[in-house]
This record gives C-alpha cells, sequence and structure tokens, in this order.
C-alpha cells in the first residue's frame, strides 16, 4: 500500500459506477462540467470521475485530475471495439500504447497519426502492465496486451476498423485513451488504460454496445480495483 493518490477514469457513467458503488467517506466536487468522487478504496485514496464521450471531454478530465486533485498516477477502465479477432465481448485489453486515429496531416507527408513534436503511439507505464498481467495469472484471466486507436468516431464499419487496424497495428480502438496517454505522458504521470470489449466495430457494433456496455464496464472496473489492491 503506498500514500499515493490514485485517479480512476472512465468516459461513461456506466464505466464508473460500479468502481463509486465500493468506495468508503466518498465526498463529491463538480468542476468543469464534471464531478469528481474522492473517497478511498481499502484504504487506498482514490479520487474518480467519468469525462463525457471523446477525446476533448477525456483531455479536460485527464488533466483535472492530475492538475487540480494532485492525482500521482492514473487508471482509465472503459469498454471497447475489438480490431483483433483474438478479442471477443468481454475480453480485456491492456494499451501497451495508444495513438489517435482520426489525426491526419499527412497533406504534408506525415504518416496519419503524428504531428510535429508528437508521437504517434505513446507507450504506457510498464509497471503497470506487469502487476495488471501477474494479478491476471493469480485470477487465472485472460489479459491481451496491444495497441489501442483513439479517435472521436463510434466505429460500426468493417472497413473503417480494417483501416485503422492495419494503419495503426492496433487491436481494439475507442475514444478517449490517446487523450489519457498524451496528458500523462507530458505531466510524467503513470498511467494505465483497460478496456474490456463490447462490441467488434463492426455493423453490428452499436446493437453490441448498448447490450454488453453494462457487462463489459463491471469486467473491466472489478480488474482495475484489483490493480488499486496490488499499488
Ligand atoms: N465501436 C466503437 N467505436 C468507438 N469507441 C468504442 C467504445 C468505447 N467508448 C464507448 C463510447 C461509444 S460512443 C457512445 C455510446 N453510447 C451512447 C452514445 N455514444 C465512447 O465513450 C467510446 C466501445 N466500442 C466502440
Amino acid at each position: 500500500m503506498t500514500s499515493q493518490k490514485i485517479a480512476i477514469m472512465g468516459a461513461m457513467p456506466e464505466e464508473i459506477e460500479p468502481i463509486i458503488d465500493k468506495l468508503d467517506n466518498v465526498g463529491t466536487t463538480v468542476y468543469g462540467n464534471n464531478k469528481y468522487y474522492e473517497g478511498s478504496y481499502h484504504g487506498q485514496e482514490v479520487v474518480v470521475a467519468y469525462s463525457k464521450i471523446g477525446k476533448v471531454f477525456a483531455t479536460l478530465t485527464a488533466t483535472t485530475l492530475i492538475e487540480k486533485f494532485g492525482c500521482d498516477m492514473l487508471l482509465f477502465s472503459g469498454v471497447a471495439g475489438a480490431i483483433s479477432n483474438e478479442l471477443s465481448i468481454g475480453d480485456l485489453i491492456i494499451a501497451d500504447g495508444l495513438c489517435q486515429h482520426d489525426l491526419d496531416i499527412t497533406a504534408f507527408g506525415h504518416p496519419f497519426g503524428y504531428v510535429p513534436e508528437g508521437e504517434v503511439c505513446i507507450s504506457t507505464d510498464v509497471g503497470l502492465r506487469n502487476i495488471a498481467k501477474d494479478i491476471a495469472k493469480s485470477k487465472g484471466l485472460t489479459l491481451k496486451e496491444g495497441v489501442i486507436a483513439t479517435g472521436d468516431q463510434f466505429v460500426a464499419n468493417e472497413e473503417r476498423k480494417n483501416w485503422i487496424g492495419t494503419t495503426f497495428k492496433a487491436d481494439a480502438l475507442e475514444m478517449e485513451g490517446a487523450s489519457v496517454a498524451v496528458v500523462c505522458n507530458a505531466l510524467n504521470v503513470p498511467f494505465f488504460i483497460l478496456r474490456a470489449i463490447s462490441d467488434s466495430a463492426d455493423m453490428d457494433a452499436s446493437f453490441n454496445f448498448d447490450e454488453f456496455l453494462e457487462s463489459s464496464a463491471k469486467i473491466s472496473a472489478d480488474f482495475i480495483l484489483s490493480m488499486v489492491d496490488a499499488l
């Protein structure tokens, strides 16, 4: 156990509700159109919030968790669309890197996902990833590790999904992770992005998403709480 202050972030209410339900001594602060739940989990000080959907909202919340609430690390819990055929609904994936699939200044000769002084793929904290792998092993859970692609689009199209997979060698896609990566990387805060699959980003994505959001969000949330216990 450390005296650190851990940020736990999601994008949608459903992604953090399973976490908030388990906190002790919860107080709330409304700031920048976000509600921040401050409390403890098994003796660890945590601040929990959902950003709302998309990269811009996620950037604001991640920055606030660090700059205003003083969190020393950030764990993201949520759902994602699968790109890799190895991922089925309910499966867990941790990001070893994150990219922005809708960032495009290729007209100037740059690669997709790149802008000057930036990087296409931002790596996550290897220590937190190793803790996750140890937990998965002890629980007999399968944990995939791979690149997660972020963009301001709900992808429900096989062609777009495959383009993202090929272009970025991504295994899953969502709408917030790369924003968290940019913020935490810039502010030198260790971060961890965990997603449970809710759909396959294809023509059935919106139906599967609606059906599996709650159950997949809980799978991710339960794992994130196991991470908190191990920190
Ligand atoms: N196929 C996919 N493409 C892009 N992102 C995702 C995700 C991950 N989250 C869920 C949610 C979808 S948009 C949303 C959801 N519900 C209501 C309104 N908007 C957004 O926060 C990104 C899961 N599957 C995805």
